[in-house]
């Protein structure tokens, strides 16, 4: 499990290491070494190195990576960006060491200056770190543009300057970084959109700073690993399909019939001893033949009967209820009689969120273990958030919307975020673009309820690991495909290596 701090931690660890007694030059001179490591080990051309620094404390790591080039006989030019009122003391201290170097001090204050990028065989950049509180103007605006046309590796030190640290938001413009050398532990800004293509190469540098323990939960992220798996139950060798439980998956209706066959498939995949899918009995024959492994319950639009659903629920270890299911009268009931009747843990995807945030008057905290999976959209309409306000605060919006609501939340995007009420946020970071495809949510969904079915006390757990299985699912099916050209049934094929 890997650990990502926002920028309000990260200054909370730096604070820490310094009480510990550990001084701010020697961590400076940690992170700058790390910086200069990292750009000798690529075998870069270090002919003409460039170094922009801004005001702060990330100006001074790039200071202290320009002397430490010099020592080693390179002959860095250093470009100095700001009011030098404003300089931070570990800046000026680094600046001071740096006048007794042979390197070339240039103070840019005009769009002119910035000329001498022009000769650089590897740039870094050091304009902001984690410090960066506003929107880039003037001429750090133009620095940025100016060295984004240029054709030389950018290393970025900490974050790609212009990059929001926890949100991945770019403020007004933001370096393009080919690698990004970033301390202790990585930042949520550099996996999240668009900051993680700002980013460029990460690579996480220990520095001597610890992660604080008594951190505030938001401020600390958790990233799932695939050593991480082992945290699900060993199958027992002795065990028979009960003993590998029995999801209901309430989906599909008159017109869908692929969602139902999405989750129950993926269900099964994930491990799923029995699945029963509750369907419109237009849905019958085509579930027969794609997912012969799956027990039918069908209903009639014309003579719906609760009993029928209430049976089914009292044979379900699990539900998951949603994928494919509408939003007319008949999804209406079914979702109502879930709500009044259901105490199994539960997954609600799609059309039972999208009835949720029709009918407000249904949302209340469950009374079962109960994992959400909306999308971008679905949340939106849930949350009344505006897509926009989701997509540069997806992390705090579903963390608290967690806590008030008391289900676990999936978020899907490009990134997910997994959020257990008063408890851990995970951003996950192992998908890519073959995922943003029609049903590949089913899929989620079916995997979410299989892993819901391992760890059904565990709906944190089996969510996070879920969003990352499906993640790897959609990256190693686009290296036998192309990310353009994988369908959501193809997802299926590898759920097999993570079960
Ligand atoms: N002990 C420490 O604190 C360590 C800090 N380190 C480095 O220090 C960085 C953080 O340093 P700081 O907290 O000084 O912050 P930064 O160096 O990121 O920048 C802060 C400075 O930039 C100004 N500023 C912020 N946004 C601006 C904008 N849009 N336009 C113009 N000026 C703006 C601020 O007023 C401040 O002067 C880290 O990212 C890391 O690179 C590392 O050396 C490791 C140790
Ligand atoms: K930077």
């Amino acid at each position: 499990m890997r650990v990502f701090l926002d920028a309000a931690a990260c200054k909370q660890a730096d604070e820490e290491a310094m009480q510990r007694g550990i001084p701010s030059p020697v961590l400076m001179e940690r992170a700058a070494y790390s910086v200069v490591e990292e750009i000798r080990k690529r075998e870069f051309d270090l002919s003409c190195p460039v170094v922009l620094c801004g005001t702060g404390n990330n100006g001074g790591d790039g200071a202290a990576a320009a002397r430490i080039l010099s020592e080693m006989g390179y002959r860095p030019r250093v470009l100095l960006f700001g009011d030098p009122e404003k300089y931070s003391d570990q800046m000026k201290l680094q600046l001071h060491i740096l006048s007794s170097c042979p390197a070339e001090v240039i103070r840019c204050s005009k769009e002119e200056d910035l000329k001498a990028c022009d000769s650089a065989t590897v740039l870094i950049d050091a304009l902001f770190g984690i410090g960066l509180h506003r929107d880039l103007t003037g001429l750090f605006a133009e620095a940025v543009r100016y060295v984004n046309h240029l054709d030389c590796p950018v290393i970025a030190v900490d974050i790609p300057s212009g990059v929001n640290t926890d949100t991945g938001v770019v403020c007004g413009a933001a370096i393009k970084a080919s690698l990004t050398v970033t301390f202790t532990c990585g930042k949520p800004g550099l996996f999240l959109f668009p900051g993680t293509v700002y980013a460029g190469e990460v690579v996480i540098r220990e520095i001597g700073i610890r992660i604080p323990e008594n951190l505030d939960r938001r401020r600390k992220l958790y990233n799932v690993e695939e050593s991480d798996l082992c945290v699900l139950p060993e199958r027992d060798e002795s065990g028979n399909k009960g003993t590998f439980r029995k999801v209901l998956c309430i989906t599909g209706s008159p017109d869908i019939c692929g969602a139902a066959f999405l989750s129950a498939k993926a269900a099964l995949r994930t491990g799923v001893g029995m699945v029963k899918i509750y369907t419109s009995e237009n849905n019958r024959i085509p579930l027969n033949t794609l997912v012969p492994e799956a027990l039918l319950s069908v209903y009639s639009e014309k003579q719906w009967e609760e009993d029928q659903l209430l049976r089914d629920m009292d044979w379900a270890d699990i539900i998951l209820v949603g994928c494919g299911l509408g939003t007319g009268k008949t999804a209406l009931k079914i979702l109502k009689t879930f709500l009044d009747h259901n105490h199994k843990p539960a997954v609600m995807d799609a059309d039972a969120l999208n009835l949720l945030a029709e009918h407000r008057e249904l949302m209340r905290q469950p009374d079962f273990p109960c994992i959400i999976t909306p999308h971008i959209g679905e949340l939106s309409r849930l949350l009344e958030v505006s897509v926009q306000d989701l997509k540069e605060n997806l992390i705090s919006i579903v963390s608290r919307s967690a806590d008030e609501s008391g289900v676990v939340f999936l978020a899907k995007d490009a990134r997910s975020v997994v959020a257990e009420p008063n408890g851990r946020v995970y951003l996950t970071t192992s998908g890519n673009s073959a995922l943003a495809t029609a049903g590949s949510g089913d899929v989620l969904a079916g995997i979410t309820a299989g892993l819901l079915a391992r760890v059904p006390e565990h709906p944190l757990a089996a969510a996070a690991l879920s969003a990352f299985i499906h993640g790897r699912c959609g990256t190693l099916a686009a290296e036998d495909r192309s990310e353009a050209s994988v369908n959501a049934a193809d997802l299926l094929d590898y759920i097999q290596r993570f079960s």
